[in-house]
């Protein structure tokens, strides 16, 4: 039995733990969870075994990652001194999802609490001149990237140090940051003098540094006790490490894999209680990003509740996993604390990538819409600020929605109206397929557009995920151009009201959501692997709040 406290995984539908029993004995059998637990880089194979044995330090953080308690309580000690006491973080994916959960759970609830963090993942021009808008006075900027090179991280310091100094503040007393050793990043905070510097585990890949310096700088500054964090996976690590058939991590690990063999590549999260905030939301990029690649994979599908089409519902294609309490519906219920749940979820999806023959340590397809939005914003640039081939003529205009497609859109016809348009999608997904609604807009002030998900779910009976963008294409983007090619894709783009411009870059925030959205829509569209092209019907609302009532309205008059 595991220990009281520790995490806790049931299989509580029967069928599946008689086909996860013989994957549980097979990891039993080889050892798996004693030699993940000691950093073995051989479990996934000769061609993984570079990239594993860079990429495991993770299982011991809860004790290497010790001195930042100390470190962090000083740091946070003197900001507070000066009367610094707002922290905005700027990251995306690996560098921002654990401690959004993290000050959220900590806090009781996803806004204001006793450890309010402003998550700032986005190029949303709205949503970051709100994070602007906020209290410089007290504000100390947190800019979080392991590679020390990505765009929206950059951008978002860019701006932020040009804002201070405008209101008379001297931005490098300011700003942490928080990287890999060696990068530019960290050179640039070198030279410029930053507040403070933390140089992270390199061990650790993005999805797997929730208790590395990525996931505690944030959340101690935001007053979180890490120790107690750190605690709780330590709590967890011994559990974990059992080569046994009741080691919550086997379990979990061979009831996914154990589905993904009968044809259930989904796996659908509702939380039942666990009192865990948002926890979905970093699990979803640890299970896309590392086992969706090479055509294959778990596809993450969050949902609001046990109540949300696609949970109790789901036909064969899917696996409804409780996080917390098991509820009616839940064919596996996971528990544990936080700190707990985060080691788990490693282990049992590093674990899961051994059984689907995969390597759960890189992200082969996230470059290739990086280039696209490169490629695009040097063709703007060139050409005067338009992004090419992302502003052709829509198919259709219906009221406040321009209709296009991607790559060959020749799928849609004529569509007379939005609610044709969305059907002619739907009607292109395959059996056993799934929707992606993909929002480029504030996921703040437009948070309405995510009632899309439920509404398109339950009208066509279909898998359905919501990500915001940019934020998604470091998270569940790799699945959804490397993993099972069974996808359509909706992507929302609005109107951006007051544009800001990037200091020192070519190009503005706006433009720059615009080309990533473009770029990815264009990358998704393309065929892959000598597969043909998918779906990929791209609206843009020139009135963000009328295109979202008249998406709500053709939901309504879509169906399957
Ligand atoms: O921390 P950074 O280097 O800025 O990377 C942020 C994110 O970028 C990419 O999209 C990777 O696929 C993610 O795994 C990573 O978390």
């Amino acid at each position: 039995m595991s220990a009281a406290g520790g995490p806790q995984v049931r299989i509580t539908d029967g069928a599946l733990a008689d086909a996860a029993s013989a994957l549980v004995e097979k990891l039993v059998g080889d050892g798996a969870a004693s030699k993940l637990s000691a950093g073995d880089p051989t479990l996934w194979g000769p061609a993984a075994e570079p990239e594993a044995s860079k990429r495991l330090s993770w299982v011991a953080l809860h004790e290497s990652s010790r001195p930042l308690v100390d470190e962090l309580a000083a740091l946070r000690r003197g900001l507070h001194d000066e009367g610094v006491d707002r922290v905005v973080l700027a990251g995306m994916g690996g560098s921002s999802l654990a401690p959004e959960v993290i000050c959220a759970t900590r806090s009781g609830g996803p806004v204001g609490g006793d450890h309010p963090l402003v998550v700032l993942d986005t190029t949303d021009p709205g949503q970051v001149s709100d994070a602007l808008a906020g209290d410089l006075s007290r504000t100390v900027l947190v800019v979080s990237s392991k590679s020390g090179g990505t765009v929206e991280t950059d951008s978002q310091r860019r701006i932020f140090s040009q804002v201070f100094e405008a209101n008379g503040i001297d931005a490098a007393t300011r700003m942490v940051v928080v990287t890999d050793p060696g990068t530019k990043l960290a050179d640039l905070a070198r030279e410029e003098g930053y507040r403070s510097l933390v140089e992270a585990d390199p061990g650790v890949g993005g999805r797997y540094s929730a208790l590395t310096a990525f996931g505690l700088v944030p959340s101690a500054l935001a007053g979180v006790d890490i120790g107690e964090l750190l605690d709780e996976a330590a709590q967890a690590a011994p559990e974990l490490a059992r080569d046994a058939s009741d080691n919550p991590a086997i379990v979990l690990a061979a009831a996914m894999a154990a589905a993904h063999s009968a044809g259930a590549e989904k796996v659908v999260l509702a939380d039942t209680g666990s009192g865990l905030v948002g926890f979905g939301n970093w699990a979803e990029q640890l299970i896309a990003e590392s086992t969706g690649k090479q055509g294959t994979g778990l596809l993450p599908v969050v949902v609001e509740g046990p109540e949300a089409p696609g949970f109790a519902d789901h036909g064969p294609d899917a696996t409804a996993v409780a996080i917390g309490p098991e509820g009616s519906g839940a064919q596996i219920a996971v528990s544990g604390s936080l700190g707990g749940q985060f080691l788990l979820w490693e282990h049992a999806v590093a674990l899961a990538g051994r059984l689907l023959g995969i390597n759960p340590f890189d992200q082969p397809d996230v470059e290739s819409a990086k280039q696209a939005t490169r490629d695009l914003l040097a063709s703007a640039s060139d050409g005067g600020g338009s992004t090419g081939s992302g502003d052709d003529t829509p198919v259709l205009t219906d009221g406040p929605v321009e209709v296009r497609t991607a790559g060959d859109g020749s799928w849609l016809g004529t569509p007379g109206t939005l609610a044709e348009a969305i059907q002619a999608l739907v009607d292109q997904t395959p059996e056993r397929g799934y929707l992606a609604i993909q929002a480029y807009l504030d996921r703040l002030d437009d948070a309405s557009f995510e009632t899309l998900r439920p509404e398109l779910a339950k009208a066509t009976g279909l898998q359905t995920t919501f990500g915001w963008g940019p934020r998604f294409l470091h998270s569940t983007g790799q699945y959804h151009k490397g993993g099972h090619q069974n996808g359509a894709f909706l992507q929302i783009t609005g109107s951006v009201a007051d544009d800001l411009a990037i200091p020192g870059q070519p190009f503005s925030f706006g433009t720059l959501e615009h080309a990533q959205a473009i770029g990815d829509a264009g990358v998704l569209a393309a065929p892959k692997n000598g597969g043909t092209a998918r779906p990929v019907l791209r609206l843009h609302l020139a009135d963000r709040a009328a295109g979202l009532v008249a998406l709500a309205h053709a939901v309504r008059e879509v169906g399957r």
